[in-house]
């Protein structure tokens, strides 16, 4: 793991440096996946990282978890509330849907939460504009395999550097960083709605995804759960579609 930890920092380096940028930052939620990214940033540019904490509907200072992870990696944060932000444009949205009689209430909260995540990532550019810094994300093999992120929300950002590893992979790297137990054990959420669990939502456990991807034998219905999300979300790994070039005929 050291030397993956190694391999990762000096990767982040060249890609910072080939964007002639002069650091990076990433999103803090409190999640092991964005501390993993935390500890590498700070070790990638010690003095150019930044950490952003995003809430929204809670207070910064009520971010436990994820002022924890940058005081534990050293890492420099800024806190930005975007519960007002989010709130005003959702309102707005709902009411003038409304208005035209077309607001779709049983879309309503999946629609919420993926704003709430492309809001985030907004705002990260915003702050990486400020700094001439990169924006850094936190998929991971599993969430990218099954397209578990928001269309340029989460998914929006310029360097991936945890894509290739499994959720086994990313614990074990979080152990090598000295991340907290509590982080590590921590119950995977992307947390845009009350309860919300990662697991719950995709139907399969991160386990049984891992294996999946270590190429092992996993339950014939969980293979074609995950088959089938692989395929619905391929248009999110792709740059959006256009036609082929017109030729006139
Ligand atoms: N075939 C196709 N070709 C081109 N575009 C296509 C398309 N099918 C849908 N689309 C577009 O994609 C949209 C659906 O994709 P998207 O907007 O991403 O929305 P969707 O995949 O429906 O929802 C995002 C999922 O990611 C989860 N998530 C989000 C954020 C963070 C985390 C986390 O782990 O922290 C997890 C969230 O809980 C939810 O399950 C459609 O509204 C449509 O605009
Ligand atoms: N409140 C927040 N403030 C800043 N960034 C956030 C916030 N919530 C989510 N994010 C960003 O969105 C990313 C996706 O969330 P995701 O839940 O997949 O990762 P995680 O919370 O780090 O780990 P886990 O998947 O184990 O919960 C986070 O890693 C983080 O970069
Ligand atoms: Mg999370």
């Amino acid at each position: 793991m050291q030397e993956r930890i190694e391999y990762l920092t000096e990767w982040l380096q060249v890609k910072v440096k080939e964007a002639g940028a002069d650091g990076a930052l990433v999103g803090i939620s409190g999640g092991i996946d964005s501390a993993v990214v935390s500890y590498l940033i700070k070790r990638a540019f010690p003095e150019n990282s930044l950490g952003v904490l995003l809430p929204i509907n809670k207070e910064v200072k009520d971010q436990t978890d994820a002022l924890n992870v940058v005081e534990d990696a050293g890492l420099e944060y800024v806190g930005i509330n975007l519960t007002s932000s989010y709130e005003t444009t959702y309102a707005t949205i709902q009411e003038e849907l409304e208005k035209k009689g077309d607001w779709n209430n049983d879309k309503s909260q999946l629609g919420g939460a993926n704003l709430q995540a492309r809001l985030r990532m907004s705002t990260l550019y915003a702050v990486a504009n400020n700094y001439n810094y990169l924006v850094v994300g936190t998929d991971n093999a599993p969430e990218d395999y099954t397209g578990y992120f928001t269309k340029y929300g989460d998914g929006g950002v310029d360097l991936v550097p945890l894509i290739n590893m499994r959720k086994e992979e990313v614990r074990e790297m979080a152990k090598a960083l000295n991340v907290t137990d509590a982080i590590i054990h921590k119950k995977p959420s992307a947390e845009l709605w009350e309860g919300q669990s990662d697991e719950e939502e995709l139907g399969l456990s991160y386990d049984t995804i891992d294996a999946y991807l270590r190429g092992e034998q996993i339950d014939p219905e969980d293979e074609k759960l995950l088959k089938d999300l692989h395929e619905k979300t391929e248009h999110k790994r792709q740059i959006p579609a256009g036609p082929e070039k017109y030729n006139g005929k």
